[in-house]
C-alpha cells in the first residue's frame, strides 16, 4: 500500500523488486543569486527532467539580470569536501561542470573526477557572463585545456569559447567544424558547439562524434531574455545522460528544452532575464 502511494505520488520508476530507480546528477559550478544561470539553472533543469540534482559550489556570485556585482570563490578545500560528501553516499549518474574560475579549482575538480572514476562528464567551459564579467581567469584557460578537456565526455562551448580553446577564429560553419575536430583531438569525446552567438535567424548547434557531424537547426527567438541559456542547455544534456540516454537523444531533448525555455520567457528583471525552466515537458 505504502509502495502504491509512493508510485502514485512520484514521477519516477519503480523496478520489479519494488525499489525506486532515481537518476542522480551532480553540478560543480558557481551560484547565481539571480537564479537564471549557474547552479540554480542546473538544478531547476535536472528537476524538470526528473533527475535528482546535487551540487558542489565553486564560487558565489552576486548576480541579477543586470549583471555580475561580485564574485566570491570558495576555498578549494570546501569544493573537495562537497564532492567527496556526494561521492561516498550518493554516486551521481552524470556530472556537469560550469564556472570553475581559477587554475587551483580546475586542478582540484579534475583530480576529484578522476579519483571517483566519473566518466559521464559534461564540461561547459564557462568563461564570460553575458554582461562581460569574467567567470574564468585568463590565466586559467590553459588549465582548462590541459585538465578538463581530456575528462570531457561532452564539451559544450559557445563560439567565442571554442575560439579561445582552439586559438583559431571562427566565422563560418566550415571553421566551426575545424574547431570541433581540434577539440576532439584535444581529448573530448563529443563536441557540442552551440550556435547562440551571432545574428542569423537560423541557429545551428553542431555535434561532432569523431567521425560525423550532426546539426540541430532552430529558429532564433528575438528576445533579450537569454540569461543562462548555455547552463540550461548543458544541464539538460547532463540530465539525459544520467538517464542513460545516448548523446544524440540527449542533445535532441536539450535543444527542445532550451527552445521552449527561451520562447516562453518569464519577463522578469530589468535586464537580460532568465529562461523558463518550467516550459518543457518530456
Ligand atoms: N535567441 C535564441 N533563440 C533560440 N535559441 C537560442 C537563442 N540563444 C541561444 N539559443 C540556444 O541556446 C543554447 C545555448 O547557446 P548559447 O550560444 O547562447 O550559449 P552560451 O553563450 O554558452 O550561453 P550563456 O550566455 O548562458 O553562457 C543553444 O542551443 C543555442 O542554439
Ligand atoms: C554562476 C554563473 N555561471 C555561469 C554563467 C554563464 O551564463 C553565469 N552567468 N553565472
Amino acid at each position: 500500500m505504502a509502495q502504491m502511494m509512493f508510485k502514485k505520488q512520484s514521477g519516477y520508476i519503480i523496478n520489479i523488486w519494488g525499489e525506486s530507480m532515481v537518476y542522480k546528477a551532480l553540478t560543480i559550478a558557481g551560484s547565481d543569486s539571480g537564479g537564471g544561470a549557474g547552479i540554480q539553472a542546473d538544478l531547476k533543469t535536472f528537476h524538470q527532467l526528473h533527475v535528482f540534482g546535487m551540487s558542489a559550489i565553486t564560487a558565489v556570485t552576486a548576480q541579477n539580470t543586470l549583471g555580475v556585482q561580485g564574485i566570491y570563490p570558495l576555498p578549494v578545500e570546501a569544493v573537495e569536501k562537497q564532492i567527496d560528501s556526494i561521492a561516498v553516499d550518493l554516486s551521481p549518474d552524470a556530472i556537469k561542470t560550469g564556472m570553475l574560475f581559477s587554475e587551483d579549482m580546475i586542478e582540484c575538480v579534475a583530480y576529484k573526477i578522476k579519483q571517483h572514476r566519473w566518466t559521464r562528464v559534461v564540461v561547459d567551459p564557462v568563461m564570460i557572463a553575458k554582461g562581460g564579467s569574467r567567470l574564468l581567469k585568463q590565466e586559467a584557460v590553459e588549465a582548462l585545456q590541459r585538465h578538463m578537456l581530456p575528462l570531457a565526455y561532452v564539451l559544450t562551448p559557445n563560439i567565442p569559447e571554442a575560439e579561445v580553446l582552439t586559438n583559431m577564429r571562427i566565422d563560418t560553419l566550415e571553421q566551426r567544424k575545424e574547431a570541433a575536430k581540434k577539440l576532439h583531438d584535444m581529448g573530448v569525446r563529443y563536441v557540442v558547439m552551440k550556435g547562440g552567438h551571432g545574428e542569423e535567424n537560423e541557429l545551428v548547434d553542431l555535434l561532432y562524434d569523431g567521425e560525423q557531424f550532426y546539426e540541430w537547426k532552430s529558429k532564433r527567438v528575438h528576445t533579450k531574455h537569454t540569461h543562462g541559456t548555455g547552463c540550461t542547455f548543458a544541464a539538460a544534456i547532463t540530465a539525459q545522460l544520467a538517464k542513460e540516454k545516448t548523446i544524440y537523444e540527449a542533445v535532441d531533448v536539450a535543444k527542445r528544452f532550451i527552445q521552449a525555455a527561451i520562447e516562453q520567457t518569464l519577463q522578469i528583471g530589468g535586464g537580460h532575464g532568465p529562461t523558463n525552466h518550467w516550459a518543457f515537458h518530456e
